[in-house]
């Protein structure tokens, strides 16, 4: 019977013990989004850190944006008797599920996922919550609630993240948000939502105000078990050297 949390959030100094059944739940998503794992090796450091996978499970039938490509996963070699090893081969958007966007991606002359600043991706990170159903995250939204030197910013605007189905009304965020919080020291901006503009945008405002400062991107986070406050963010982009967007493991460390 593997561990569960630790119910009351405190630090439990057991180590958790992972079975087949904790992996299948992993895998599917379900069971809580964080695992209690000890944060050193070194047996006098009992200190348990408590991991939050914000990734969403990248699996046949995950909701993507409409038209794009839908992620297909096929095994080329199989075990079998003549053969040691299973190989698949991966067809998917770069914009699949978590992931991280390029400026390429808004900017035909900007700089593909492969060459970004991986500091950026890497650090204290201050997670938000915002009310469910809004159009919109407007500057006031967030008014008093940004620390001074905040520099990675994650917004939850989904009270459960849609696992299994596409929300085209998803919240965007405003271009003047953005800008506001560029000139806080802001260089991150993560969202559960999967796109920073409206789904019907052309115009792609709040990916135009984050190429006019330089900022990161993370979209299609999954916030659902984080409470607000600060967190030490993993996030980094796969290494796709020409492409526009690439998935991440997301994952936030309780500091
Ligand atoms: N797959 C797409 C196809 C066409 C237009 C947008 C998308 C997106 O996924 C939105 C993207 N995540 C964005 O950064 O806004
Ligand atoms: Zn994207
Ligand atoms: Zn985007």
């Amino acid at each position: 019977m593997a561990l569960q949390p630790h119910e009351n959030g405190g630090t439990d100094h057991r180590l958790p013990v992972r079975d087949g059944r904790d992996q299948r739940r992993q895998v599917s998503g379900e069971g809580p989004g964080y695992q209690l794992l000890p944060r050193t090796t070194e047996p006098e450091d009992r200190t348990v850190s408590r991991i939050y996978d914000i990734t969403q499970p990248i699996r046949s039938g995950i909701p993507v944006w409409p038209g794009d490509t839908d992620y297909a996963e096929q095994r080329v070699w199989a075990i079998d008797a003549s053969c040691p090893v299973n190989v698949s081969r991966l067809t998917l958007s770069t914009h699949t599920g978590t992931h991280a966007d390029a400026p390429l991606h808004y900017d035909a002359g900007g700089l593909p996922i492969g060459a970004v600043d991986l500091d950026l991706y890497l650090g204290p990170a201050l997670v938000l919550h915002l009310p469910p159903g809004l159009n919109r995250v407007e500057s006031g939204h967030l008014a008093g609630r940004v620390p001074t030197g905040t520099r990675r910013l994650l917004l939850r605007t989904y009270d459960r993240f849609p696992q299994d189905v596409w929300d085209s009304d998803f919240t965007a965020i405003g271009a003047d948000t953005i800008d506001s919080l560029a000139g806080q020291g802001v260089r991150l901006i993560g969202v559960d939502a999967p796109s920073l503009d409206p789904q019907s945008s052309k115009t792609m405002d709040a990916h135009m105000a984050v190429r006019r400062h330089g900022m990161a991107i993370l979209e299609g986070l999954v916030l659902d078990d984080v409470p607000e406050g600060m967190f030490e963010l993993i996030a980094l982009p796969l290494r796709l050297a020409t492409a526009d967007a690439a998935p991440v493991r997301a994952i936030l460390r309780s500091l």
